[in-house]
């Protein structure tokens, strides 16, 4: 076989599939409160990915809350079982050498945690993104009028208000939004990605 690859009866190995594929799959896991910019800024990402020819995908609520998990509600147990399938999920497409962009509330941190271990377990990297908005800033912005049906009575257990926020005690990136714009918040992920030779 080429390239110096050797392969075993039955079973393609991690670093076989990197060095064919050329390239070395990651999770880059967003979190943050709704409204503070996860989707925004996972999308210009993915487009920059993208135009540089890389195997990127995103998982969010579009293609994940209304399919996968569309059985669960927002309760603090569904919203920590959203983000173990998700977790699981987002760890067999890393395993494909894909750079996985995950954007979710994520609110709980051991839930997080965990998904990390499940990554690391695996010899596969792990990158959490927290998308730093405050509540006042991301209740003006307010997107899909969430905040405005939380404060009416109309949506109960969200994160930031009727359920906690756990936000990242040592994120590897952390992106401040409401002081930074989109372009710098994609600047410093893929700074990151470089630094950590994953570009
Ligand atoms: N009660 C309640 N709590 C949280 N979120 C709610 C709720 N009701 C609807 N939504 C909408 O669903 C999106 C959050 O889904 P997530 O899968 O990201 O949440 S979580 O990780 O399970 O907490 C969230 O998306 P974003 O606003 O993009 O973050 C909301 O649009
Ligand atoms: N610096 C910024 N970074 C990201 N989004 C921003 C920023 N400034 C304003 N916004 C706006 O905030 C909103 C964030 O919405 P979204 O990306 O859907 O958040 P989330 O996925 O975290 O719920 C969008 O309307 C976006 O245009």
């Amino acid at each position: 076989m080429a390239n110096n690859l050797t392969f075993h009866p039955g079973s393609v190995s991690a670093s076989d599939r990197t060095v064919l594929l050329k390239q070395k799959g990651v999770t880059i896991w967003f979190t943050g409160l709704s409204a503070s910019g996860k989707s925004t800024v996972a999308c210009a990402l993915e487009k920059i990915l993208l135009h540089q020819g890389k195997f990127t995908y995103r998982l969010d609520g579009d293609n994940i809350r209304l399919g996968l998990n569309k059985d669960l509600a927002f309760d603090a147990i569904s919203q920590a079982e959203n983000v173990r399938r998700i977790g699981e999920v987002a760890k067999l497409f890393t395993d494909a050498c894909c750079i996985t962009l995950v954007a979710f509330i994520s609110p709980f941190r051991v839930a997080r945690e965990a998904v990390r271990r499940l990554h690391e377990a695996a010899g596969l990297g792990f990158i959490e993104v927290f998308v730093d908005a405050p509540l006042s800033v991301v209740e003006q912005r307010d997107p899909k009028g969430l905040y405005k049906k939380v404060h009416a009575g109309e949506i109960q257990d969200f994160p930031g208000i009727s359920l906690p926020y756990e936000a990242p005690e040592n994120p590897q990136v952390h992106l401040r939004t409401a002081e930074c714009n989109v372009a710098e918040s994609v600047e410093a992920i893929t700074e990151y990605l470089m630094t950590h030779h994953y570009l």
